[in-house]
């Protein structure tokens, strides 16, 4: 997977080189292209922002930038196309099935903004050549659109094949079954007076998974109760109605 980032806060996706992500760059799962937007400006002071018109607080990015750093980065006239990322609080919920389906695409550009915004006319124009989603990681203000994209970058490319160490892992991802994860219990076996949960320690596989999923819908019904109803008709057995 080739993934692009534009952003006016290049060292902001250091990260990406780092770690889990940094491994899949040395083993060429990934590659990964940070662009400074100020390269696309012809001004002394490379402005890339504007006052909104219409009035109102804040500045909007210009189009004209952001036109002449997505055609360099993704040329118009390029044989393939990627699929183009904006970050906004204004977009449609990030999820993990999201990052099940970016996963599988060759090349994912990401655009980081201001969180007043970019040019509507910038994704409107690059929606007629590649498509665009625009996304949000939550119900709350960033300042850019830079900590959205490390959030999304690393919760794409864990997914991809020979990244994480034990694939299973993104297999008992929380929301793979719908459910938030339960509790995880390590060593010690009694820690300040508190003892591991002995069905843990059983060796009683069956009564382990039941005790899991238990705690798991305990868990969602708690804390994430709409995720109960937007299950699909059946995921709920006997047992787990009883939990
Ligand atoms: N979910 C979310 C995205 C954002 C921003 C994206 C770009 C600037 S601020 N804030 N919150």
């Amino acid at each position: 997977m080739r993934i692009d980032v534009i952003t006016i806060f290049p060292d902001y996706l250091n990260p990406l080189r780092e770690a889990l992500l940094g491994k899949a760059v040395e083993r060429e799962r990934i590659s990964v292209g940070v662009h400074d937007l100020r390269t696309w400006t012809h001004d002394v002071h490379k402005t890339v922002d504007d006052s909104p018109y219409g009035g109102g607080p804040g500045m909007v990015m210009k189009p004209d930038v952001w036109g002449e750093a997505l055609d360099a980065v993704c040329p118009p006239a390029a044989e393939t196309s990627p699929r183009l990322v904006v970050p906004t609080p204004a977009g449609r919920p990030f999820t993990q099935d999201l990052a099940h389906e970016w996963s599988r695409e060759p090349w994912l550009v990401f655009a980081c903004g201001r969180y007043e915004g970019i040019d509507q006319r910038v994704v409107d124009e690059a929606s007629e050549r590649m498509p665009v989603d625009e996304v949000s990681i939550g119900d709350y203000v960033l300042v850019g659109g830079e900590v959205a994209v490390l959030a999304m970058v690393e919760s794409v490319v864990r997914l991809l094949p020979g990244v994480l160490g034990n694939p299973a892992s993104a297999q008992q991802d929380s929301f793979s079954d719908g459910l938030l994860e339960g509790p995880s219990y390590t060593r010690p076996e009694v820690w300040r007076g508190r003892p591991v949960p002995d069905v843990l320690r059983s060796g009683n596989h069956g009564a382990i998974a039941r005790w899991r999923r238990d705690k798991a819908l305990e868990r969602t019904w708690r804390r994430r109760p709409e995720l109960l109803d937007a299950l699909p008709e059946g995921a709920l057995d006997r047992k787990d109605r009883e939990a």
